[in-house]
């Protein structure tokens, strides 16, 4: 069996350790590890760029930590109506840092806060939308899954490698695979470490459509503001509607859906929609 630290020293030089501590400046510093702007006809959507190239945007504390405090910051801003977060062609994200997990030891991480703002993206109220070229792998498929919808280039590769690395999913990727590709072929993934190609990923539910590599960023740009042009209340709302679909049972879930779906009548934006 690997461990973490032989699977460093074949594969990694990575990004310098920061601790927890640490973080907290880089949040009032510009973001290093991403890229931001606003694109679309209208400038309603959010692109974030994953960018930390040499390591296959590994995803590191100090790139998480950027992360979360862009989402957080679009999350509030009116002016967005959707959000993009995307990779390069070669790497969406090929996991959690494999460096900085080297020296983790059990009551650290345990009984730490090690990694919390990981869950940021499913935190966000708007509809985040992955652009996903390359290798989605461990903890970079798993932000993937955070996000509400996935478009993906033809050459992707999704998959849980982190059996190979003596450890297992722990940013919601066993549970986010049985959910949505039912329990065989999530062993399947979670058991083997596994790729599993875009047309795979579509078959069993992960993925909704895939592109040329050349054009997943501009397809989800292009559903970002299809998204932005409807009312933000109702959007969040539709959301939030669906996703309870994860959390509850059926009768639940209608009955929730069904006291959402009177609230709309109590909005503005019904009004000036329907009559
Ligand atoms: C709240 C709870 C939160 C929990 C959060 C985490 C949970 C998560 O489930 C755990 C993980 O993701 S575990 C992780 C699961 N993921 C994995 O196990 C995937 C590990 N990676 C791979 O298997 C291979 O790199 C690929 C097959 C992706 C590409 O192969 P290729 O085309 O031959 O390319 P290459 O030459 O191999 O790599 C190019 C450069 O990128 C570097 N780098 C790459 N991945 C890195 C990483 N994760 N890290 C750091 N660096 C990584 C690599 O070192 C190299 O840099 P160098 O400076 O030149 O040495």
């Amino acid at each position: 069996m690997l461990r973490l630290s032989t699977v460093f020293v074949r594969n990694v030089k990575l990004c310098s350790n920061f601790n927890q501590v640490q973080l907290a400046a880089f949040s009032s510093k510009a973001p290093e590890m991403i890229k931001v702007e606003k694109v679309g006809e209208k400038q309603n959507v959010a692109l974030i760029k994953l960018n930390r190239p040499k390591a296959l945007n590994a995803l590191c504390a100090q790139l998480m930590t950027e992360l979360a405090d862009a989402l957080h910051t679009l999350d509030t801003d009116k002016s967005v109506g959707a959000i993009v977060i995307t990779g390069s062609e070669r790497a969406f994200a090929a996991g959690a840092d494999i460096k900085e997990m080297t020296n983790n030891e059990f009551a650290s991480t345990f009984s730490g806060s090690f990694l919390s703002n990981w869950t940021a993206v499913s935190d966000v109220k708007k509809p985040v939308i992955a652009a996903v070229n390359g290798f989605a792998l461990g903890g970079g498929n798993e932000l993937a899954m955070m996000c509400d919808i996935i478009y993906a280039g033809e050459k992707a590769r999704f998959g849980q490698p982190e059996i190979n690395i003596g450890t297992i999913p722990g940013a919601g990727g066993t549970q986010r695979w049985a959910r949505a590709a039912g329990k065989s072929f999530a062993m399947e993934v979670c058991l083997t470490g596994n790729h599993v190609s875009a047309q795979e990923a579509k078959e069993h539910g992960i993925v909704s459509k895939i592109f040329p590599a050349d054009q997943v960023v501009g397809e989800a740009v292009k559903l970002g503001e299809k998204i932005a042009e409807q009312s933000p209340l109702i959007v969040q709302m539709a959301k939030e509607a669906v996703n309870k679909a994860y959390e509850l049972t059926l009768q639940e879930g209608l009955h929730f859906e069904r006291r959402l779906f009177h609230t709309t009548f109590a909005t503005k934006d019904r009004k000036v929609n329907f009559c």
